[in-house]
């Protein structure tokens, strides 16, 4: 039985794939509610109110993946899941149209005192003539940050006549073109924009993006608008500005603190018109990211393709598909290579060829990586914290595509490289056979990787294969299977034996006394 824990009140009809599967128990609730069952979760989902700290994850040592039911995941310490293992994956577009659709209604409403207007009527006012309000029409939207919900916003305002000039480092003139938008820089936005809206995540780089300085770049009379991060408007820079009237409004969904202080002094301007975190509150959005999440952790619970991690490569349904073969050879190629190779490591470089070269690797090295450092390590090692272990451990590794075939459809060849030695394997998948190893060390060989393995060093003479085989007979150690390779005649030479199970541990040094045997190696639980 797989443990979860719903936080967050995620909307429940999304979860049923999840909620209906007999080997899965969710309990919903808080992580104080279930405080003292915090280490029986493998996963953990949340929305943005639940904070998954180092210490919440540190409670939680048998947690595999946290699912956030929305896109930002600021709340959770992602490196800190990371060298823990612990996959993060979200909803990124499940809420895109209603963040949106809240974006542009709050600019409508800013431009047109709506909120203003309804408050002070139904304060039995009837002020018509202090809210004069501002036509969107042939005004100029800037917008910071051109991802999913930059863009949809921008078809918006380009419905309703308006000019959008955007800001978005990772926009091509191509892209800006199509979605007839002008890409200008950052500067140029705050001088022609009448209106300027975030769409960013908040880093340290777009932290405080409109701050007392840009701001005094703006347009008079302009209106901000951020319904992205808190943050990304410092809060405090906006107070002279909406003083002086050089701001005509401002519209925020979020903060820099939330919820904020009662007294916070912006809540106090009538300019200023705010929602507490509203944008992705619909029942559409609720439902879209539930369920998306509700996929992500069932799908990793039985160990098929998750397509939102987001500190692991994505990859697609299909690419998944034919990259699956290739993991099993990677798991076995990494756990070979580190039980082969006993000392101190410091590179290894792994190259693809063939079919290999159409696909997103990465994901693979990451396998082949974690494989690896698993068999010399006590703790939990995946693809999510494999490459900062490498790097914590002054192990540094690379991949390459290459046209090398030797032959084959797919190769993927390794080489690790240690202060004393060289290790090197190569392996391949053919459909009907299964997974391959097809060079040892330079030696050319063909073995099935599966079980208890052993690999023996030796001089070409006679006699060699039959004292092994005496050797193991006398120890009652049936050979499953043998495979022999030489690079010359009466040169060096290896051998590659499985067994059924497991072999008595100092078969080695028992082996390794055997004339003209130079180094032998058990690889175990292949
Ligand atoms: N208010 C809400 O309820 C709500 C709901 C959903 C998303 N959000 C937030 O909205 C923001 C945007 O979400 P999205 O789904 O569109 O994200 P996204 O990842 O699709 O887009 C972010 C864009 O910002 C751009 N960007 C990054 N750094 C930048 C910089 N320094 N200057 C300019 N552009 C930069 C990126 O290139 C990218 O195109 C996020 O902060 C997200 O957390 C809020
Ligand atoms: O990042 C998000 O998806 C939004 O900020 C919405 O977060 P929430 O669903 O936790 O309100």
């Amino acid at each position: 039985m797989a443990y979860v824990l719903v936080t967050d009140g995620i909307k429940e009809d999304g979860l049923q794939p999840l909620l209906n599967e007999s080997t899965i128990q969710c309990d919903i609730g808080s992580l104080n509610e279930f405080s003292d069952r915090l280490n029986q979760y493998e996963a953990l989902l949340v929305r943005s109110a639940t904070k998954v700290t180092a210490e919440v994850l540190n409670q939680m040592p048998n947690l595999k993946i946290v699912a956030r039911a929305g896109v930002g995941v600021d709340n959770i310490d992602l490196d800190a899941a990371t060298k823990r293992g612990v996959i993060v994956v979200n909803a990124p577009d499940g809420n895109t149209i209603s963040t949106t659709e809240h974006t542009f209604a709050m600019i409508a409403s800013l431009v047109r005192n709506i909120p203003q207007g309804t408050s002070s009527l139904k304060s039995g006012k009837w002020m018509r003539k202090d809210y004069v309000g501002t036509e969107l029409y042939g005004k100029t939207l800037g917008i910071v940050g051109m991802g999913r919900i930059g863009t949809e916003l921008s078809r918006r305002a380009r419905a309703f006549g308006m000019n959008v000039a955007v800001f978005d480092p990772f926009l091509t003139n191509d892209r800006a073109q199509k979605l007839d938008v002008e890409s200008v820089e950052f500067d140029h936005l705050l001088d022609v924009a009448d209106i300027i809206t975030v769409h960013t995540p908040l880093t340290d780089k777009t932290r405080g993006l409109l701050n007392e300085e840009t701001i005094a770049r703006t347009k008079k009379g302009v209106f901000l608008i951020n319904c992205a991060r808190g943050g990304i408007i410092d809060e405090k820079a906006l107070i002279p500005y909406l003083d002086s009237g050089h701001i005509g409004g401002v519209a925020l969904d979020v903060f820099e603190s939330e919820p904020p202080e009662h007294n916070h002094p912006l809540l106090g301007y009538d300019q200023v018109i705010v929602t507490p975190h509203l944008g992705a509150s619909t029942k559409e959005a609720q439902l879209n990211v539930a369920a998306q999440v509700a996929d992500e952790v069932l799908y990793f619970l039985q160990d098929k393709p998750i397509r939102n991690a987001i500190n692991l490569p994505g990859f697609s349904k299909e690419e998944y598909e034919k990259i699956k073969p290739y993991y099993e050879l990677t798991r076995k190629m990494g756990s070979i290579l580190s039980q082969c190779m006993k000392s101190a490591v410091n590179l290894v470089e792994v190259s693809y060829a063939g079919k290999l070269t159409e696909l997103d690797t990465a994901i693979l090295t990451r396998n082949l990586m974690a494989s690896f450092l698993k068999s010399r390590l006590d703790t939990t090692v995946n693809e999510v914290n494999a490459p900062s272990i490498a790097r914590e451990r002054g192990i540094t590794y690379g991949e390459k595509h290459s046209s090398e075939t030797h032959g084959y459809s797919n190769l993927i060849s390794v080489t690790v490289q240690g202060d004393k030695e060289t290790f090197s394997l190569q392996g391949t998948y053919i459909k009907e056979y299964g997974d391959r190893i097809t060079q040892l060390n330079g030696f050319d060989i063909d073995f099935h990787p599966q079980g208890h393995l052993l690999y023996i060093q030796h001089n070409d003479r006679p006699g060699v294969i039959g004292n092994v085989g005496k050797v193991l007979g006398e120890h009652e150690i049936n050979i499953a299977t043998m495979q022999v390779g030489r690079k010359t005649a009466g040169g060096e030479a290896i051998m590659m034996l499985s067994f059924d199970s497991e072999l008595p541990k100092n078969i080695e040094e028992t082996l390794e006394s055997v004339q003209d045997i130079v180094k032998v190696e058990q690889i175990g639980g292949v």
